[in-house]
């Protein structure tokens, strides 16, 4: 288990590091675009799980949201400190 904040981290020695096989490197790789499309595909699966699923299920396709966020937000040089300043 990892917190929002650690999770970010891992991702962000990801990308400086570029390891091999990483998903997260293949997915900052593909760009923006298709890291847009991911995110509004588990933005659906959030809601269709809230609606039909279990509180575990959904719980899990949240974080899954928050990490193509995340991913996101590296794609986009933009940090957690730019985010948090909004909340
Ligand atoms: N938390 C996550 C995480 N959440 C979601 N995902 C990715 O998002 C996918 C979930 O999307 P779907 O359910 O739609 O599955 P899918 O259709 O097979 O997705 P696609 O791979 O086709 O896009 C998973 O299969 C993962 O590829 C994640 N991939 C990685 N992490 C964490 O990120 C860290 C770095 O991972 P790597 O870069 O792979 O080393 C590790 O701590 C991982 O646990």
């Amino acid at each position: 288990m990892k917190s929002f904040d650690e999770l970010f981290a891992e991702l962000s020695e990801k990308a400086a590091t570029r390891p091999e096989g990483s998903d997260t490197v293949a997915r900052l790789d593909a760009g923006v675009h298709t890291i847009g499309k991911k995110i509004v595909e588990e933005a659906a699966e959030v809601w269709m799980a809230a609606e039909y699923e279990s509180d575990a299920e959904c719980a899990e396709e949240i974080s899954q949201l928050l990490y193509h966020l995340q991913v996101l937000m590296l794609a986009k040089g933009i940090s957690l400190d730019d985010v948090y300043s909004h909340l």
